[in-house]
């Protein structure tokens, strides 16, 4: 089965823990430089790849004289601060050695949170995409304070799958997969190779928080494997300490622990669009635009955009309905009210040149999109 899926993965997030790259000297740098190739031969196969990686805290922490875990916040913060130009030093060379550009993005949880900086993280992440750059993404350690914090990088990298509706997350760690029970502490542990659902069994098996470098143990990857699955997303939790781990996994060597994705991919992002959202504004659309969204499952392009009606800003929900009024659908708008007063009924190549900038060819990206049945009010 497992061969089967991972050949329709088009874009994967791997998520590279401390563990990995990391010892108490330091970062291993062979090892960073070995991943880097293993990555680069997937960008090779057509697949796109995110890159989310500890490893700042480990990297700069012996400049402070610190060799186990930092103890205090401010402590913690200033290693990452050191740590990650060196952490991305070492990336952007091993992939100029593989003629690949990286790219640093660095998260907050607070981004993700609000729904037009969410946007604009994914529209940063997916130009970068687009010009084959490799993003690195780290939690922006130096500037969180608790309440904005992801809290480990396990937690992030779901995040930014579901953000990216990537295909697949893979989470490489310093054990090659989830075991019944802590492999550190039960040598007769076994691995489990599929995990179909994760329910209260499976997340019992985790131990409790993770090792000295790392943060959060076994447990935060299952609570992120839980989160892309709740998002159609399927998981991979493997070994990172083994060469050639990517190849290998995807030349169909059943290795790692897999978790299946728990429904269809989209279901909760549409949901939330058609149900939770509360729409600001309405756009009447003429009749190609809607036969194109309706039948086509294309994206709306400000030339079909007749009219609009409301208050919004980029980010919100409108409603789209037909020259009449009648509503037939509801997305997530990429411009704001007056912005698309001025695109609308052109077209998108004249964006520029009527705005000064643009933010995508569309006004709303199919992927922000959803057929609604009939019209709702607006309260
Ligand atoms: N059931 C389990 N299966 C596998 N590993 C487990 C389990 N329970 C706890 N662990 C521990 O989780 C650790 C990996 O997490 P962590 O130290 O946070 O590493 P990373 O830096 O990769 O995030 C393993 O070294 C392992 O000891
Ligand atoms: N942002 C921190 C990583 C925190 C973290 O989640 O570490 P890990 O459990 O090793 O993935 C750093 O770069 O050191």
């Amino acid at each position: 089965m497992r061969p089967h899926l991972l050949r329709r993965v088009r874009r994967v997030v791997v998520k590279i823990g401390s563990n990995v790259i990391s010892d108490s000297d330091g970062l291993l740098l062979p090892r960073m430089e070995a991943l880097c190739r293993d990555v680069a031969q997937l960008h090779r196969r057509g697949i796109e790849v995110i890159l989310v990686s500890s490893g700042s805290v480990s990297a700069g922490k012996g400049v402070l004289g610190i060799t186990g875990r930092p103890q205090t916040i401010p402590l913690k913060q200033a290693a990452a601060a050191i740590g990650q130009p060196r952490l991305m030093r070492a990336y952007k060379e091993y992939f100029h050695a593989e003629q690949l550009q990286v790219a640093q993005v660095l998260l907050t949880r607070d981004d993700l949170a609000n729904r037009r900086r969410y946007l604009n993280a994914r529209n940063t992440l997916l130009t970068l995409l687009d010009f084959s750059v490799i993003p690195i993404i780290n939690e922006n350690d130096t500037v969180v304070v608790e309440e904005i914090r992801f809290g480990d990088n396990d937690n992030l990298s779901a995040m930014v799958t579901t953000l990216l509706e990537a295909d697949l997350l893979v989470i490489l760690s310093d054990v090659s997969g989830l075991y019944d029970r802590d492999p550190r502490t039960h040598g007769d542990a076994c691995l489990i190779p599929l995990v179909e659902r994760i329910d209260e069994k499976i997340e019992a098996m985790a131990g409790g928080e993770g090792s000295v470098r790392g943060t959060g143990g076994m447990a935060t990857k299952i609570r992120a494997a839980k989160r892309a699955a709740l998002n159609g997303i399927a998981s991979l939790i493997v070994s990172g300490m083994e060469n050639s781990i990517l190849q290998r996994v995807f030349d169909g060597e059943e290795l790692g622990t897999y978790f299946l994705p728990a429904r269809d991919r989209m279901t909760a992002r549409k949901h939330w669009i058609a149900f939770t959202k509360k729409p600001r504004g309405k756009l009447l659309v003429d009749a190609g635009a809607r036969q194109a969204l309706v039948e086509g499952g294309k994206s709306l392009l400000p030339s079909g955009v007749r009219k609009v009606e409301g208050r919004f800003e980029r980010g919100d929900s409108v409603r789209l309905c037909d020259l009449d009024g009648v509503e037939f659908a509801k997305g997530v708008i990429g411009y704001n009210l007056s912005e698309l007063t001025r695109i609308m009924g052109k077209k998108s190549s004249e964006i520029e040149t009527i705005l000064g900038y643009k933010y995508g060819d569309e006004v709303i990206h199919r992927d922000n999109l959803v057929i609604t049945a009939g019209p709702e009010d607006e309260e």
